[in-house]
């Protein structure tokens, strides 16, 4: 049995560090785990220049202890004004390497969001052009679909049209929870990846229902019926180099979760390597973990792989009721379980 995995340092290709004191909160959890993470641009207000987005790194870096050696990797707010040439004079100053399509309304600050994809019709040949990766929520906001429905519809609906449309275009469909995404991934050329949560491994849609109302298993794309589940399951652990991990981090303060109408987001950052490895055991494919965790995303974009290692360690790791203080406390992912690794460092 094996009681230590050592791996190459990975890193977490979507994940939200907010701002202020919640990315005070918050910003050293990713660090202490991942050597890099695609910051997600949907502040308030969006980071839709390159000159905000340098601001924010900034910002990320200063809230980090002394001796992180972390990199945010910055990311561009699309909406339907986005300007091809400040794209990519952000892209050729190293100031963001992906930029980011939220459907507008789709989910958590996606209000500025692209309300027609036809409007980036510039923006996606100067990106296709320079090798700039796209990174999508990908759900339809036609709110005559069913939820449950969003992200199939839209991999039918939006997605295979712009994949057919933009051949040399690398497109990251972010955090998937269907088969039907699974799958489309799985069968399209190599410039279209997608990344995967920890929380769509472990959840099905009953999570939102144990027992009563379960705020802190709702996300966006929601959890999905348990094939899905299982289909998302066998892409983590497949070895494809098309998937690779993307936690989507998005933490919410309490307050704003346990409300009548409380925030999509779950905060998986402080356990996410445990998480994720959990479900690698149950599906018998360690040796695939780093893999997921350290290679495939890094290849995708292009980037090199991280040097050094991170270990895990066969034990008890605790997870906590709440991660700080009183206003600004926030539940994590797995609030309460034992997990049977820990990271070690
Ligand atoms: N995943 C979520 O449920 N929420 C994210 C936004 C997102 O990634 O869609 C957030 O910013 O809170
Ligand atoms: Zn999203
Ligand atoms: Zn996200």
């Amino acid at each position: 049995m094996t009681e230590r995995l050592t791996i190459r340092r990975p890193d977490d290709w979507h994940v939200h560090l907010r701002d202020g004191d919640m990315l005070r909160l918050v910003a050293g959890h990713t660090a202490r785990q991942f050597a890099r993470a695609i910051i997600m641009p949907n502040l308030v207000p969006p980071v839709t220049e390159a000159a905000t987005a340098a601001a924010y790194r900034d910002r990320i870096l200063a809230a980090l202890p002394e001796a992180a050696a972390f990199t945010p990797l910055m990311t561009c707010y699309l909406t339907d004004a986005s300007d091809p040439a400040e794209i990519e004079r952000g892209h050729a100053e190293g100031v963001w390497v992906a930029a980011k399509l939220y459907p507008a309304h789709a989910t958590t600050n996606s209000a500025h969001g692209v309300s027609d994809i036809r409007a980036l019709t510039g923006v996606l040949e100067t990106m296709q052009r320079i090798g700039m990766p796209l990174l999508i929520h990908g759900e339809v906001t036609d709110p005559a679909i069913d939820i449950f429905d969003r992200e199939a519809v839209f991999v039918e609906r939006i997605l295979a049209p712009l994949v057919r449309d933009y051949p040399a275009l690398k497109i990251v469909l972010e955090h998937i929870t269907t088969e039907e995404a699974a799958s489309f991934v799985r069968e399209a050329g190599p410039n279209l990846g997608a990344t995967i949560t920890p929380q769509h491994l472990h959840l099905n849609r009953n999570a939102l229902f144990a027992g009563g109302l379960r705020p802190h298993a709702y996300c966006l794309p929601v959890v999905k019926r348990e094939r899905h589940r299982l289909a998302v399951r066998a892409a983590a652990v497949s070895g494809s180099p098309k998937f690779f991990l993307g936690t989507d981090s998005a933490p919410h303060a309490i307050g704003r979760k346990e409300m009548d109408c409380g925030c999509a987001g779950i905060f998986n950052a402080p356990f996410a390597l445990e998480s994720y490895l959990a479900v690698f055991e149950e599906e018998g494919a360690i040796e695939r973990f780093e893999g997921f965790a350290s290679e495939h995303g890094a290849r995708f974009y292009g980037l090199p792989l991280n040097e050094g290692t991170v270990t895990l360690a066969k034990g008890k790791a605790t997870v906590p009721e709440r991660v700080g203080d009183g206003a600004l406390s926030v539940v994590p992912f797995h609030a309460g379980e034992t997990l049977g690794w820990r990271f070690a460092g």
